[in-house]
């Protein structure tokens, strides 16, 4: 048998945080919610917030990574941010009648997970925005595809689904589990703080996620 990976083993010592986090009422609610379901509302201001938080740190990611290949693929996910997920947020924000966040009226949970994506951008340091990445990806990835299809009746809730289930994104989650693996394994002591960002971005996604509900 061949030995689980980096990766493998993070998420396996960290069964128990994950385990909540799939059992986390965001993810059960989701597919019943809809336009005018005031969790999904906020969800929604939360979320385009963390969606420009993430711009920067993919573009930051870009310039760390050390070869072509990887800026390449990099280059795609941003292109994946701002253009279909912006255009997301453009179409359901004008026809639910929401709009951003005031500056300074984001509850804690929301933004100490963007305080974190900006450190880990900010810090320089590739394996540690790679493994905020692919924790945040690897919880949307794992949600979004235990929702059977068809599931979600309300089409910003269905597209909202679809943008976390097609292939491309699972391709991205898979590719940044590989290069992480690749890095741990190649950097045997860089793994400890990999293995520690992974749980920790989880942690504050979970929080993130509660805010949602916390009227
Ligand atoms: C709250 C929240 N967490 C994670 C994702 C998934 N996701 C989309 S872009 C990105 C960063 C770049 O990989 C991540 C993790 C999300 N949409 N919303």
């Amino acid at each position: 048998m061949t030995e689980p990976s980096f990766t493998d083993r993070a998420l396996a010592a960290d069964a128990a945080l994950w385990d909540t986090a799939f059992a986390h009422r965001f993810a059960r609610d989701l597919p019943v919610m809809d336009g005018a379901t005031p969790a999904f509302r906020r969800y929604l201001v939360y979320e385009y917030a963390l969606v420009l938080e993430a711009i920067d740190l993919v573009a930051r990611a870009v310039a760390a990574a050390p070869t072509i290949p990887e800026k390449r693929w990099l280059a795609d996910a941003l292109g994946g941010l701002v253009h279909a997920q912006l255009a997301y947020f453009d179409a359901a924000f004008a026809r639910l009648g929401l709009a951003p966040a005031r500056p300074g009226t984001l509850p804690v949970g929301v933004s100490a997970c963007l305080a974190a994506m900006r450190r880990a951008g900010a810090g320089g340091d590739y394996g540690e925005m790679l493994a905020v990445m692919f924790a945040g990806e690897w919880l949307y990835w794992t949600w979004c595809s235990a929702i059977p299809a068809g599931a979600a009746a309300d089409p910003e809730v269905a597209a909202w689904i679809a943008l976390h289930t097609d292939e491309a994104f699972r391709d991205h989650a898979l590719w940044l589990k590989a290069l992480l693996d690749d890095i741990a394994g190649t950097d045997p002591d860089a793994a400890p703080h990999l293995a520690e960002t992974i749980a920790s971005t989880l942690r504050r996604e979970l929080a993130f996620h509660d805010a949602a509900f916390a009227a």
